[in-house]
This record gives structure tokens, sequence and C-alpha cells, in this order.
């Protein structure tokens, strides 16, 4: 399989070819889900939610996001890596946000950035992508404005909201995004939206008709994430269950001395052990 790019994913939409995208924060998750055959690596600022135990995606640094992106794309041969502005580092002047998104590409290794929201970003997204920097959108149920939005709710259920939607989504077209995220959107909006725009839609909670879907890697294979149960969530895997009945197992195998055993140490020879014995008693 080649490599992905933004001109492969425009392809796959128009060849109706879906769209798998996964977030990864480090170098063994990277690497599965490379080999797993994603098209998409996210680096998202939920790591702020799933490995940094953060309660929002707020706290999350731009530091952050460069550890984790260059980790990320250490691992990543084939897929295309999308890496999350974090809060409010796109929002200034152009010139702040190109010294932003540099330290993401430069020092994150990142191969494209993700900005949350519509028209009031457009202009810079339009200023970064004319830099030769790829963006992807994000609409929808933006996380870094929930204390705005009121919560984690599903955007697009009155006929208003879902207009500004869809003007959003043109803004960011016209902006030059390569692909917009639509999270928490309701089907009919997802739909009528993947429709209207030439670039790919990827959707999480937004239902069957996105050109691509999302999701959290540790809410698919369940692994410490803390919207595991939620309605938009599929889980595939149950690595906690396999983690903690291996660990448990191990600390209970300590405290009955049953490991290690022979199996597992190294020898000095025989003759030698009575001077060691010989010389401590000197
Ligand atoms: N592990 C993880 N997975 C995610 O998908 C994720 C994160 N973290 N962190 C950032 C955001 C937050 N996300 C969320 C969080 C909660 C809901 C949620 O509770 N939704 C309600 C909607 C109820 C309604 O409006 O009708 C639900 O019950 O599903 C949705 C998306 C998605 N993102
Ligand atoms: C949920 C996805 C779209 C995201 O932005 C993230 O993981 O941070
Ligand atoms: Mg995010």
């Amino acid at each position: 399989m080649g490599k992905v790019s933004t001109a492969k994913l425009k392809q796959m939409k128009s060849d109706g070819t879906p769209i798998a995208m996964i977030t990864a924060y480090d170098y063994p998750s990277a690497k599965l889900a490379e080999e797993a055959g994603a098209d998409i690596l996210l680096v998202g600022d939920s790591l702020g939610n799933v490995v940094l135990g953060y309660d929002s995606t707020i706290p999350v640094t731009i530091e952050d996001m460069i550890y984790h992106s260059r980790v990320v794309a250490r691992a990543a041969a084939r897929s295309f890596i999308v890496t999350d502005m974090p809060f409010l580092t796109y929002h200034g002047s152009s010139d702040a946000v190109l010294r932003q998104v540099a330290r993401v590409m430069q020092e994150g290794h990142a191969h494209s950035v993700k900005m949350e929201g519509g028209r009031e970003i457009a202009g810079n997204v339009e200023t970064v992508v004319k830099a030769g920097v790829p963006v992807m959108g994000h609409l929808g149920l933006t996380p870094q404005s929930v204390h705005q939005i009121g919560g984690f709710k599903v955007q697009g259920r009155e006929l208003a909201q879902a207009q500004q939607l869809i003007e959003d989504a043109k803004a960011l077209e016209q902006a030059g995004v390569f692909a917009i995220v639509l999270e928490l959107v309701t089907e009919q909006l997802a739909r009528f939206v993947s429709e209207q725009v030439s670039v790919p839609t990827i959707g999480i909670g937004s239902g069957r008709y996105c050109d691509g879907q999302v999701l959290v890697y540790h809410d698919v294979v369940r692994y410490a994430s803390p919207y595991r149960d939620k309605k938009f969530v599929k889980t595939y895997a149950d690595l906690e269950s396999i983690v903690r009945n291996g660990i448990s197992e191990y600390v209970r195998e300590v405290k009955e001395r049953k490991f290690p055993d022979e199996s597992h140490v190294f020898a000095m020879n025989e003759e030698l052990v009575p001077h060691l014995y010989g010389t401590s008693e000197k």
C-alpha cells in the first residue's frame, strides 16, 4: 500500500472508499494502528482525557501535542498524521498562528494539523493552507469550546444550528481544508454536508454517511477510556480485562514466589559459589 496523502484521501471520497482514522498517542499504538490498515492517525488533543488524566482537552499544551506527535511520527511509515492544534493556539494573528503550526510540523513531525471551528477561524485556516500546510477542519461538537456549548451534546438537531454548520463547512472548504471532522452531528445533517462539500467528511458519532470514520483508540480497544460506554462508541476489543488479569497474575506470582522460576534466571559456574561466600566472610 502506498503512502496516504491529501490527494489520495480526496480520491477515496470520489471512489466511495471509506476512510478509516483512529487516534494514536504513542509508538506502540501508532505502530499497531498502521499495521491494522488505518489511513489516518490522529494525534488528538483527546490525549488529555485518555493518557494525561485531565477531564477536558483544554489543559493540553502545544508542548504535549509536539511530544506525542513526534513519537507517533516515528512509528508511521505509510499513514497520514494529523495533529490537533490545542486550545487557543490558532485564533491570534496570522504570524502567531503560523509560528505555532510551524512548531507542530517541525518539532512534532506532523503531516497536517486539525483546528476546531468554522467561519470564525476560516481566515487563519486559509493562511496556514497558503503556507503549504494541509489543514483538517472540525465541526459539530468541538470539545475545546465545551464551556460555551454547555456539555458534550449532539449538534445540529434544530434547523438554525444545522444551517450554521452547513455554512461553516462551506467556509472551511473555501479556506482550503482537505477534510472535515463532524463530531456528534445528527446523521441526516452529516449526510447532507458530506454531499454538499467536495472534501471528505470524517464522522465521529455522526452516522453512516460520512466519507470516513474516526474513533479514539482507547475507546475502540477499551483501555481505560472515560467515554467507553457512550452511544457513538463501539468496542472491538477489551484490553482492560486482559491487562488487569495479566497484571493481577504477575502480582500474585511475585507474592507467592512463583515468579521468577528457574526458567527465568541466570547462573554463574557453581564452583565459584563457595568463593563468593568465602570473600564475604573475610
Ligand atoms: N476517549 C475519548 N473519546 C472521545 O470520543 C472523545 C474524548 N475522549 N475526548 C474529547 C471528546 C469528547 N467527546 C465526547 C464526550 C462525551 C459525549 C457524550 O456524552 N455524548 C452524549 C450526548 C447526549 C445528547 O446530546 O443527546 C451521549 O450520551 O452520548 C460525546 C463525545 C468525544 N471526544
Ligand atoms: C475525537 C477526535 C476527532 C479528536 O479531535 C481528538 O481525538 O482529539
Ligand atoms: Mg481533538
